[in-house]
């Protein structure tokens, strides 16, 4: 028997990792927590594509000391008895998808500001013995300030690693058919639950500045390439919008806030609305569409509003997280 060098560490049989990423919610519905969450994510380079110099000021001196109050009452609105929606909606996601997996791979969910973080996550995993990690940004259109933020932080992490695991990102799944066909019969079941007929469906996902589509951000197309498939898969025309504007920039048009209430002036009273951009609700989609939005185009002259669900933890939204993890990881796990 060959004895074991005494120096030799012991190693955990090697695994494969999985790793669910978003964006990140605050820790508490409060003005501190807030602004903790709001000064780490706007902070940085990748989300605020402004120099240091002008933006920190500004930042500092007017934003963290004004949004997080008007954010925190946004919040509050939305927050349930187990935390913020989209950090319950994402843990539920790595949760079903470990069941999915079983003893194939160690499926776990990281945010890329806030807790648990991604190097957080990433240092887990390899302790636990995860050699090969497929780092899963769960945004369907690749964007600079979400999917590219998100694997600069994991590349940070492992330049702090002497042993690292293997990496392989998901890529964007806007145009794949599993994703298309998950948010088809979705958003068509939704539609047909409900008690009115819309007269148009608006696909609004989060905006971003309209500088980034000039410097080459495939973003925009990529939403667009997304309604167009579905709509297609649907039978029905979807209109695209772009919400959550921030700053003074020009944003990403039509916004879906001046969308919704020019509608009712054209005569158009009855809509629904959903968000492919988003793997989950959040205050974006909760607040902003199903609450802030509805009053806005009944305030208008509309007469009926419908927001539609996101994929959240449905049996769709799985079978398509499922899809894509198990063709990325093809060689790391058996078939
Ligand atoms: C410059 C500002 C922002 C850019 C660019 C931006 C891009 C972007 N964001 C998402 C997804 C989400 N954003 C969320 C919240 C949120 N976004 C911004 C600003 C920018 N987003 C702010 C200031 C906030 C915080 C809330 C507020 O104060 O309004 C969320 C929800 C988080 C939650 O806790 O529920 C998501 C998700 C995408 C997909 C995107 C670019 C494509
Ligand atoms: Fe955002
Ligand atoms: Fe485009």
């Amino acid at each position: 028997m060959i004895e074991k060098p005494e120096f030799h560490p012991d190693f955990e049989p090697s695994k494969v990792g999985v790793l669910l990423v978003n964006l990140g919610t605050p820790d508490a519905p409060t003005p501190a927590a807030v602004r903790r969450y709001l000064a780490e994510f706007l902070s940085d380079k990748r989300v605020v594509e402004l120099p240091a110099l002008l933006w920190k000021p500004i930042l500092h001196g007017i934003v963290l000391r004004t949004r997080p109050r008007k954010s925190a009452k946004a919040y509050q609105k939305v927050w349930t008895e187990a935390g913020s929606p989209l950090a319950v909606h994402t843990k539920k996601q790595a949760e079903l998808l470990q069941q999915r997996f079983g003893d194939a791979a160690v499926v776990k969910h990281a945010m890329r500001y806030g807790r648990p973080g991604i190097g957080y996550r990433i240092q887990q995993m390899h302790d636990m013995g995860c050699e090969r990690i497929l780092l899963a940004p769960l945004y369907p259109q690749y964007c600079g300030a979400t999917t590219a933020t998100v694997v600069d932080e994991a590349g940070r992490q492992l330049a702090d690693m002497r042993w690292q695991p293997a990496l392989r990102t998901l890529p964007p799944y806007h145009d794949d058919p599993a994703h298309i066909d998950a948010l088809a019969a979705s958003v068509g079941a939704s539609l047909a639950a409900l008690d009115f007929e819309p007269q148009i469906v608006i696909a609004s996902f989060h905006g971003m500045p309209r500088r980034t589509l000039e410097l080459g951000d495939p973003y925009h197309c990529q939403c667009q390439k997304t309604a167009r498939l579905v709509g297609e898969k649907l039978g029905r025309q979807l209109f695209v919008a772009f919400q959550s504007r921030f700053g003074s920039a020009k944003w990403l048009e039509p916004a879906t806030t001046d969308l919704l209430k020019a509608l009712p002036e054209r005569d158009i009273r009855k809509v629904a609305v959903f968000a492919p951009g988003f793997s989950a609700d959040c205050l974006e989609t909760l607040e902003e569409m199903a609450i802030a939005g509805r009053e806005q185009f009944l305030e208008a002259g509309g007469t009926d509003f419908a927001y539609l669900p996101c994929l959240n933890s449905s049996e769709e939204g799985m079978a398509m997280l499922e899809a894509l993890v198990r063709r990325e990881l093809g060689g790391w796990i058996a078939g």
